[in-house]
């Protein structure tokens, strides 16, 4: 990572428009200077981090981590995966951390969700196909993302989706079990809530939850407050109203409840699913012709 913040950031890119803005910092659009490429730069400065509460002493930890454990999940070399934002540079100093990383200028799964109601299975099970080879790549790197939701989940240009947004991301591994409640209430998993240790395979049911929404337009764990959702998450009661569900198939109801299954032995690994009846035909697609 280089040193030297704002400054150095401009010496080697110019920033343009700001395209969108997160809970601590702005995402600006970019460009090389050397080459002209494009690029988007998330910016985000320490003081509000550092002058907030102590609860907030985990966002500051994450934010100052965010870099390498994102380097690390988007690195070129075996088993990378193309479905990984890639971290291009970092720049940091006392005042922010910047990472220039891949442009995604195709918008974000909630919006294509929300604009579409729900998605055919062919499309669903093409994009978690996508989302489980992300997750495989930075499971294998000891990376748990730990914050897998659609608004995280982004499309570059050309309709290709990628994971971002390592600012929740730990590290696993080694038996080193990963603790604190990280994540957000509609899709964390239960043994995050139940503020036990837990793995890399609260990924997995984070991405249940998002082909859940995918195929219904519905979330499977709801509650007014985020007291009601996390109530709801731990007793992992997973149903399929017919009203929403009627033209799911078998198939995809199978991986839900492999993935939303609350006993973590049991429940599919990120490689598991790509392995699934459903994925591998890309919701029946294939079998359709
Ligand atoms: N690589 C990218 N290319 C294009 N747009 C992006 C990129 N990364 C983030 N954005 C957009 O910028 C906005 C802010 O993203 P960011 O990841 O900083 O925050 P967030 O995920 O909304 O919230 P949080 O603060 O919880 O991380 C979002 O609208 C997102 O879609």
């Amino acid at each position: 990572m280089s040193s030297g913040g704002e400054l150095a950031l401009r010496q080697e890119y110019v920033i343009g428009d700001e395209i969108g803005r997160g809970r601590f910092g702005t995402v600006r659009r970019c460009y090389a200077v050397a080459t002209g490429e494009a690029f988007a730069v998330k910016s985000t400065p320490k003081a509000p981090l550092r002058e907030a509460e102590a609860a907030d002493a985990l966002d500051l930890a994450l934010a100052e981590q965010e870099p390498k454990v994102h380097l690390v999940a988007s690195a070129p070399g075996p088993g990378a995966s193309p479905h990984v934002v890639a971290l291009h540079a970092a720049f940091e100093d006392d005042a922010a951390v910047h990472l220039v990383v891949d442009l995604c200028a195709g918008g974000d799964l909630l919006s294509l969700v929300s604009s579409r109601g729900r998605l055919p299975e062919h499309e669903a099970a093409d994009l978690v196909a996508q989302l489980a080879s992300a997750l495989a790549s930075c499971h294998r790197r000891g990376v748990a993302h730990r914050d897998v939701k659609p608004d995280n989940l982004l499309f570059d240009g050309g309709g290709v989706l990628k994971l971002g947004d390592f600012g929740s991301a730990g590290w696993f591994g080694d038996g080193r079990p990963m603790t604190g409640l990280v994540g957000t209430p509609y899709y964390v998993a239960p043994e995050v809530v139940a503020g036990r240790e837990y793995g890399e395979k609260v990924d997995v049911w984070s991405a249940g939850v998002v082909l859940y929404m995918m195929l219904s337009g519905t979330l499977p764990f709801y509650g007014a407050t985020a007291a009601e959702v996390f109530q709801c998450v731990l007793r992992g009661n997973l149903r399929f109203p017919p009203r929403a569900f009627a033209s799911v198939s078998p198939e995809a109801k199978d991986l839900m409840r492999r993935m939303l299954c609350k006993d973590v032995s049991r429940r599919f690994s990120a490689d598991q699913v790509l392995r699934h009846p459903w994925i591998v035909s890309r919701g029946g697609a294939a079998v359709m012709g």
